[in-house]
């Protein structure tokens, strides 16, 4: 019987009977003691700090108030991580991800993209200019890029500068409905100044979309400049916190020395000077798809903390008639829809390691002059941006579902986490079009392999001969598991590239060929998605020192996550005969069998995560299991309960029940 103070008896057995000690998880994810160390003073900061506990509950406020408060948090955050010198960016994730959970910042665009994009794209001169200006905040800006019209196909963007060579400056303009600005974050009351994505026209020519920098409101006062109309989009899905905007431009003048000009530039006489590689301005996309990746893996592992919690304290139906109610963890179906998901929080934490350092090493050579990487970063960073936040959005929901009614309360945090996540699917590049873009690229590889040319590392396994049968024994390899996605994956490549091949000799334009494949071909960059990503967290828990305990419990899991995806796509895995029946058979079976390995050490793979009670906001995934009293305690602190009586009662219920319908035939 769980007791109602301490920790949850269920819980407390749990961690007794886990195979390995939770810190040394802990320091591998983190990598290292001193740095779970400094995370831990990070979060503690910001938990203890007596500012963030003085708002209401996110989800009591209106969405005024969300905008408001949140707004608050953030500008302390600004000036905190100034006091503290926190300047390295993880430093602050932490400290933010702790003080102001899953609350999209009114100023996270101004950080995440407005600075970067001047960083990156400005000159020195610029970034002279206006660096010092956005770090004191006296520049608020955010990235305004999308349209109303268009968001994915931004070559077909509206709004235009006209270069005046007689006034040295730029006109702007949203000449249609369609081109106004649309979704940009902060855009629609906390911004003074926009990087604005527009059609570049000089000289009579059109050279293409570029950045400009254009100021949109009075610094003094914050009202709209002369020809700027802005507001606010409304009520979103969620990200109440953030005022998503719109914009519109008529003949906004800028001085010429506003267009963003380290690679691009159009000279004071109008002639336009071309970059070295036309999708460097996108490199500000780049950077956040990358950093979404981290994101996504972080919602997966809070929702799996929650949900694996709650599942190991919540109890529900006697297995044998008269006998004690079972912890729902120990359902097979419960622990089949967990337990993945755990391990592909895992999974997306090391892709997300990966994704960052191959970040920083890729754009440190692009800042070297040496752009031979771009498409690799482009190829991989869009591909595990799409890959991560489709599947650790869709995973979110199910420990949202697998938490039963009390996941649908806001009471469980699952909601303010999902809402958070989701739109990763969509920003920063909707996934199937990201995924359109990798297997563009994947395409240009088969061409590499059938001209006989060389292959980077990671698409090496293209060259797999697909009458290879899988080596998979009742053992179940992990090497032999990494084979079968790569397997698949070459041959999905292969088959899309057939597509297209097939509909060219039957006389379509590539274009059309390309566009008769295009399910075929997001089958294959996802397959290819799914093969690196296996492939890098079996090379994580194969090559990497930890402690050899939490290898082996590690090991499990990444099996399970390799098992798991192929029992879950076997059609794929099977269409061109890899597996038998028989190896089938014993995958199924290993899938089984792993459940139950993961079993006693699911809460400790949860605990490793080290996210304080603070972080996780949520009733059903505390520390000490005391779910019941929380939940009780939740619905006490509700403003609803504020009255005993609400004044609702005397306006509409009294008179209804008296027969009295008078109030709705004065509408
Ligand atoms: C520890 C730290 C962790 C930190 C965590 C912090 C967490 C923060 C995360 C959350 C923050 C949330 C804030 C974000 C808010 C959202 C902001 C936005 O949405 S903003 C708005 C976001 N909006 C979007 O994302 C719009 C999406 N749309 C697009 O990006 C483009 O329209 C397109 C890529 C789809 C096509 O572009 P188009 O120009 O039509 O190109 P074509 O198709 O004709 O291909 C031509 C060639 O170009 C190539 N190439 C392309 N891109 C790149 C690249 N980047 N590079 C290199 N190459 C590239 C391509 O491969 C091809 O090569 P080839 O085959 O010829 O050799
Ligand atoms: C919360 C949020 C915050 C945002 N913040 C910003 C911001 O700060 N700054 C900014 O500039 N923008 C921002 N955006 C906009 C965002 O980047 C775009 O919404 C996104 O790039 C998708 O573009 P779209 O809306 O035009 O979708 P669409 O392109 O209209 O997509 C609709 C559907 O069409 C499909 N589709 C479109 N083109 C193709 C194609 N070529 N092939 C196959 N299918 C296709 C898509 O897959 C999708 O299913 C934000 C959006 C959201 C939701």
């Amino acid at each position: 019987m769980a007791t109602t103070t301490g920790v949850n008896s269920d819980l407390a057995k749990e961690r007794n009977n886990s195979t390995f000690d939770v810190e040394e998880l802990s320091n591998f994810i983190y990598r290292g003691p001193e740095k779970v160390k400094r995370r831990r003073y990070l979060h503690n900061l910001a938990t203890k700090d007596p500012f963030f506990r003085k708002f209401k509950p996110w989800a009591f406020q209106t969405r005024e108030e969300q905008y408001e408060i949140c707004l608050q948090k953030h500008l302390y955050i600004n000036k905190k991580c100034k006091e503290l010198n926190l300047t390295e960016p993880v430093d602050k994730f932490f400290y933010t991800e702790a003080a102001a959970p899953h609350e999209n910042s009114p100023i996270g665009l101004h950080t995440v993209m407005f600075i970067p994009t001047i960083e990156k794209q400005g000159t020195e001169e610029q970034k002279k200019r206006w660096l010092p200006l956005a770090e004191s905040l006296k520049m608020i800006g955010t990235y305004a890029q999308t349209e109303m019209g268009h968001g994915t196909f931004i070559r077909g963007l509206e709004t235009t500068a006209t270069y005046d060579p007689r006034t040295r400056e730029f006109i702007l303009n949203s000449p249609t409905i369609t081109s106004m600005k649309y979704w940009p974050g902060n855009l629609g009351k906390t911004t003074n100044h926009c990087l604005v994505m527009a059609q570049l026209y000089t000289q009579g020519k059109n050279c293409g979309i570029h950045m400009f920098m254009v100021q949109i409101r009075d610094l003094e006062t914050h009202m709209p400049l002369a020809g700027i109309e802005v507001g606010d989009i409304g009520p979103k899905f969620g990200y109440g916190t953030n005022d998503n905007g719109f914009l519109r431009l008529s003949n906004v003048r800028i001085p010429r020395e506003n267009m963003l000009m380290r690679y691009s530039k159009v000279l004071e006489d109008g002639t336009y000077v071309k970059p070295p590689n036309a999708k460097i301005a996108y490199g500000s996309m780049v950077l956040v798809r990358a950093a979404i990746v981290t994101d996504a893996a972080r919602a997966l592992a809070q929702a799996c903390v929650i949900s694996i919690r709650y599942s190991a304290v919540r109890r529900q139906t006697e297995v044998s008639p008269g006998g004690e109610e079972a912890q729902i963890i120990d359902y097979q179906t419960q622990q089949y829809r967990l337990f993945p998901l755990l391990a592909t929080s895992y999974a997306m934490y090391f892709a997300g390691r990966f994704m960052y350092d191959f970040y920083l090493k890729t754009t440190a050579e692009i800042e070297g002059g040496n752009l031979d990487s771009m498409p690799q970063l482009h190829a991989i960073s869009a591909g595990l941006k799409a890959f991560s936040s489709w599947m650790c959005s869709a995973g979110v929901e199910t420990c949202r579902l697998c938490c039963g009614g009390h996941g649908y309360s806001h009471a469980s945090g699952l909601p303010k986490i999902y809402i958070d996540v989701v739109p990763g699917c969509t920003y920063e590049g909707e996934n199937n079009v990201m995924m359109l873009q990798v297997a563009r690229f994947l395409m240009k590889m088969y061409g590499k392999l059938q001209n006989g040319e060389a292959l980077p590392t990671f698409m090496q396994y293209m060259s797999t001969d697909l009458n290879k049968k899988s080596c998979m024994t009742e053992e179940v390899a992990l090497n032999c598991l990494v084979m079968a996605y790569e397997h698949r994956a070459a041959r999905m490549i292969r088959d899309a590239a057939a597509s297209m091949e097939k509909l060219v000799q039957s006389g379509k334009s590539p274009v059309e060929a390309w566009n008769g494949s295009t399910v075929m071909l997001t089958w294959a960059a996802i397959a290819h998605c799914h093969a690196f990503v296996t492939k890098l967290f079996v090379e994580t828990v194969v090559k990497s020192r930890m402690d050899s305990k939490v290898q082996s419990a590690l090991t499990s899991l990444c099996k399970l996550y390799a098992v798991h995806g192929i029992v879950e796509n076997l059609g794929g895995f099977i269409q061109d005969q890899f597996f038998d029946s028989k190896q089938v058979k014993i995958l199924q079976k290993k899938l089984m069998q792993l459940l139950a390995e993961i079993r006693p050490n699911a809460v400790a793979f949860v605990d490793a995560f080290d996210y304080p009670d603070e972080v996780l906001q949520s009733c059903l995934g505390r520390y000490d299991g005391q779910v019941y009293q929380a939940l009780y305690d939740y619905a006490k602190s509700s403003p609803m309960n504020e009255k005993e009586v609400l004044d609702s009662y005397y306006k509409y219920i009294k008179p209804a029940q008296n027969g009295k319908y008078q109030q709705y035939s004065k509408l």
